[in-house]
């Protein structure tokens, strides 16, 4: 196919080392090469993200010295990467690299001083890794004889709300990234957007939740009207199921925007859950593609699902680390207000609800919430709802989820993974059915997740050594 323009995104694994960021250069300028106009868009290098959310939380805690121990490391690696990617320790993006580096040691010390990490101070001290690795992107692509020019997320137009953490772009941000980056384009000069960031109105810096980048590139795809987004991996495509939980997971070839999203919600780590939404207007679509494959066609994301005749069901996944939440009582019993105040708690504290489930009595409602979010959500209903009410946490749940466009109007399906997971002796604590009919998922216990996602997974045929 001819492409005009492209958008490509490249993840931590393809931007870990000057190794990796050299090649995933070579990838973007295998088609800009041919004439295609390329906007590309970075992650941090693998692991500063997590660094940088750990160091921040050091500070907060009053151990700077740690704190500035792994800005030290980072230094160093960034330091590294440029220098193999052949900048003159006088050179402009070196001394841009230590700039960076100066004001994010000021941001944690500043965090150390007044003892407090707001989402607002976490979002600014974590957007400092796509900020230091798009430079190195630039860098790698001038040295394959390329014009390039770098810019934060802001800067290449991505406004958002001021929803720190898990920001969202506003409606202006299409035309604004079209304003900043069009003009380079034109001019020959590929733009090398930090991802996962944006600004808001009055210039706060935002990130777009973990594994935003995705985000980010489907922002500029949508606001550039991009022939297609590519997501360069280290896998192969969007696999039948996590290929380090499932060693013959098969790639997907296609898949709908809609079927995406449930995967990506019940926990497939692949893709940003919000990433197609930008798309879905338009269409256009996005390709997950294999870095150390290029040729390989990967995933192919778009409007219309592909149904393969036999095989309903085209992917397993899992949400680890999840607590069920179950209020119970009397107090439960026919009383429509006690459902609404549990929702208006939970509204209020802004808690993903991974499942939710009521039992037919009325005398209970369950709950499954990410771990992390459970004291919240418990303190919150506990505030909320009335006393006669029993509040209580149970930990160790994972959600198992089995994904498919095929499965709508299908009989049998939940028949096949309920036997699977008898089979394998798996209790099943909630059950959930989704009215698109494009998910099945249940709550097992967290030692069970990978027997499971694997009994499951064979179940539907799913696998290369799978009998269906
Ligand atoms: N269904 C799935 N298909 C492909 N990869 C998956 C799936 N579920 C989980 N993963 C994990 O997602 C990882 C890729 O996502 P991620 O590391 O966020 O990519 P990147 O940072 O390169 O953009 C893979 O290494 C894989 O282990
Ligand atoms: N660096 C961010 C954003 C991101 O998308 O990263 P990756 O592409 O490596 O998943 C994160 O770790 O969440």
């Amino acid at each position: 196919m001819n492409y005009d323009l492209l958008v490509m995104k490249f993840g931590g694994t393809n931007m870990q080392d000057s190794r990796a960021i050299r090649h995933s250069a070579s990838l973007a300028a295998r088609s800009i090469r041919v004439g295609v106009k390329v906007v590309v868009v970075v992650s941090a290098m693998a692991g500063v993200t997590n660094q940088l959310l750990k160091l921040a939380d050091a500070a907060q805690s009053g151990d700077i010295a740690a704190a500035n121990d792994e800005i030290a490391l980072m230094r160093t690696r960034h330091f590294t990467a440029a220098q193999e990617l052949g900048a003159a320790p006088d050179s402009v993006t070196v001394r841009e690299i230590r700039e960076m580096h100066e004001t994010l040691r000021q941001a944690v010390y500043g965090v150390y001083l007044l003892r407090e990490l707001t989402p607002r101070s976490r979002d600014l001290i974590v957007a400092f890794g796509e900020r230091l690795s798009a430079p190195l992107m630039s860098l790698a692509l001038e040295q394959d004889g390329l014009r390039a020019h770098h810019l934060s997320g802001g800067e290449a137009g991505i406004l958002t709300d001021s929803h720190f953490g898990n920001a969202k772009p506003m409606p202006n941000t299409y035309e604004r990234v079209r304003d900043r980056l069009s003009g380079l384009l034109a001019a020959g000069v590929t733009p090398v957007v930090a991802g996962f960031m944006g600004e808001t109105e009055k210039g706060a810096i935002t990130t777009l939740g973990r594994g935003g980048t995705d985000f980010s590139a489907t922002i500029v795809g949508k606001a550039l009207g991009a022939d297609e987004v590519w997501a360069w991996k280290d896998v192969d495509g969007v696999m039948s199921a996590d290929p380090r939980v499932v060693k013959d997971a098969q790639n997907i070839e296609v898949l709908s925007y809609g079927e995406v999203m449930e995967l990506a919600y019940f926990g497939a780590k692949v893709l940003h859950p919000l990433a197609v939404t930008p798309l879905q207007e338009s269409g256009i679509p996005l390709r997950v593609k294999s870095a150390a494959d290029p040729d390989f066609p990967g995933t192919l994301v778009q409007a219309q699902p592909r149904d393969e005749d036999g095989h309903p069901v085209k992917a397993v996944t899992a949400i680890r680390n999840v607590s069920i939440i179950n209020v119970s009582g009397a107090g439960v019993l026919g009383i429509p207000e006690v459902i609404a105040s549990v929702f208006d708690a939970i509204a209020r504290e802004n808690v993903t609800l991974l499942m939710v489930s009521q039992s037919s009595s009325m005398s209970n409602v369950s709950l499954a919430v990410q771990t992390v979010d459970a004291e919240r959500t418990l303190v919150a209903l506990r505030a909320g709802v009335s006393l006669e009410l029993k509040v209580e946490e149970q930990p160790g749940v994972a959600v198992l989820a089995i994904v498919g466009s095929g499965m709508r109007g299908q009989k049998g399906v939940s028949a096949r993974m309920f036997t699977a997971l008898a089979e394998q002796d798996v209790n099943v604590l909630m059950i959930s059915q989704g009215s698109s009919e494009l998910n099945v998922s249940v709550a097992v216990e967290a030692a069970h997740v990978d027997a499971a996602t694997l009994a499951v997974h064979r179940a539907f045929g799913l696998g290369t050594a799978a009998t269906a």
